[in-house]
């Protein structure tokens, strides 16, 4: 809508406060928020599966009722990770010409998943026992986020590895993010905050041990069957791993790699995604990519080149 900038109120999901960028037109608080890029966007689908739904809006500037939750943490972690890729990277929105951030919530019916459909950001609101709303978790909105990033950019296919490689990017970057807003309670796992309410400690994925969630931590273990897209999201813990070892460092098969840092890990990775890897990159390929994106930052014969051939080297891809 067209009006004025303006600062609200919300409650997220986890029942934190937040301000939000608004926007008033003729009486109405929208949820739009016009100080980056060309705007941010959240779309109330009422529980149908329309797309994008109606603009999110109140008379009080507060957005602080339950149906608002979900809307609030859409809007606010899509500036947040906004903000990451522009004041690290300088790139302005997911696709560097500062496009409409779109976000859609309470899609569908008591919908157990979230996703980028091309053009912009869904999420469901779970069945409460599963999942809580799924825009409730900083590192599932910017795992969204990333998937628009990657499209933009390597354009990875979204099957075998190459779609493994794009699903661990998006987790890569949901993890930094999250590391950046939530360092008293950053992790690397994927989803822990809007998965399985009644069950703690849990989450979709981890990084740091794929095998908790009976995914692959090494190449000998990846699945070939064609379920999921050919295991986008099972063999993304192959190269979950190898990015945590980069990230925290450990020994895994028997090699060490000394870690060089999460920031570093961020960097390494949007260094591949925009300018080595490509729509069919295999894992071996990400593996030269990441490592002339390491060597490109820090030098050839830089701690960093070196942690990532050791990684790489420790989840069995070469
Ligand atoms: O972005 C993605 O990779 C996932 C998008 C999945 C999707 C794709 C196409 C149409 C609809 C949905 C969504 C997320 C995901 O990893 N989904 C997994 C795990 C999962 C979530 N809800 C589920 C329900 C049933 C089975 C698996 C799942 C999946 O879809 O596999 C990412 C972070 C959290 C949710
Ligand atoms: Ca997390
Ligand atoms: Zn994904």
């Amino acid at each position: 809508v067209t009006g004025t900038n303006s600062v609200g109120t919300g409650t997220g999901v986890l029942n934190n406060t937040v301000s939000l960028n608004t926007t008033l037109s003729n009486g109405q608080y929208y949820l739009q928020d016009n100080t980056r890029g060309k705007g941010i966007y959240t779309y109330n689908a009422n529980n149908r599966s329309r797309l994008p739904g109606t603009l999110f809006s109140n008379t009080t500037n507060a957005f602080t009722a339950s149906a608002d939750k979900a809307a609030v943490d859409a809007h606010y972690y899509a500036g947040k990770t906004y903000d990451y890729y522009k004041s690290t990277f300088g790139r302005n929105s997911y696709d560097g010409n500062g496009t409409i951030l779109k976000s859609t919530v309470h899609y569908g019916s008591r919908y157990n998943n979230a996703f980028w459909d091309g053009t912009q950001m869904v999420y469901g609101d779970g069945d409460g026992t599963t999942f809580i709303p799924l825009s409730g978790g900083l590192d599932v909105v910017a795992h969204e986020l990333t998937h628009a990033v990657t499209s933009s950019e390597s354009n990875l296919t979204y099957q075998y590895e190459s779609g493994a490689l794009n699903e661990a990017i998006s987790d890569i970057f949901g993890t930094v993010v999250e590391f950046k807003n939530q360092s008293a309670k950053a992790d690397y796992l994927v989803g822990e905050d809007i998965y399985t309410p009644n069950i703690s400690g849990d989450a979709l994925r981890s990084m740091a041990n794929p095998t908790l969630n009976g995914d692959p931590d090494h190449y000998s273990n990846r699945y070939t069957g064609t379920g999921d897209n050919g295991g986008v999201h099972t063999n993304s813990g192959i190269i979950n791993k190898a990015a945590y070892l980069i990230s925290a460092g450990g020994t895994h098969h028997g090699v060490s790699v000394s870690g060089i840092g999460i920031d570093k890990l961020g960097t390494i990775f949007y260094r591949a995604n925009t300018t080595y890897l490509t729509s069919s990159s295999t894992f071996s390929q990400a593996r030269a990519a990441v490592i002339q994106s390491a060597s490109d930052l820090y030098g050839s014969s830089s701690a960093e080149v070196t942690a990532v051939k050791n990684a790489f080297t420790a989840v069995g891809v070469n």
